[in-house]
């Protein structure tokens, strides 16, 4: 099966929240918390695809960033490559573009949500990094 490239973004604000948004029911991998992110395109680096990303999904402006972790995780339906990055550097105000829920959450309470099983390891590197 054909692994799916997706470039994810770990944005951490100045009082240390993560920002995170809730996946569309109808979405692979719907209702459940994500990192804002999605597909890389062809010829585009992993950072500029981030950057696209998070303006066409939040609204946000990112400005830097530093690679986290990279993650391969099969879904039996999809399989997928998370190339997952730290940003500390943004501007703007998030939203949610496309309806969807945003949230601004304290790295300690990150184990209250529901992510997809591949952000499992996103969690820990996070925890090592941040908490
Ligand atoms: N953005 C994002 N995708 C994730 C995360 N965890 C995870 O398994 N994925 C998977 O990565 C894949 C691609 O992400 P995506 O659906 O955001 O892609 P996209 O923005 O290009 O959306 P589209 O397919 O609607 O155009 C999905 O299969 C999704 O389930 C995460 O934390 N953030
Ligand atoms: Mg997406």
């Amino acid at each position: 099966m054909k692994i799916v490239n997706v470039a994810v973004g770990v944005v951490v604000n100045e009082q240390k929240q993560i920002l995170l948004a809730k996946r569309a029911k109808e979405q692979h991998q719907g209702g459940l918390w994500e990192f804002p992110g999605g597909k890389v395109e062809l010829g585009e680096s992993t950072f500029k695809a981030l950057v696209r990303e998070f303006k066409e999904e939040v609204d946000l402006e990112l400005e830097h960033g530093q690679p986290l972790i990279l993650i391969e995780h099969d879904y039996g339906d999809k399989q997928v490559r998370l190339d997952t990055w730290l940003v500390e550097q943004f501007s703007g105000s998030a939203r949610g573009v496309e309806g969807q829920e945003v949230r601004w959450v304290p790295v300690a309470e990150l184990a209250n949500y529901e992510f997809p099983a591949a952000n499992q390891a996103i969690l820990q590197a996070i925890n090592q990094t941040l908490g």
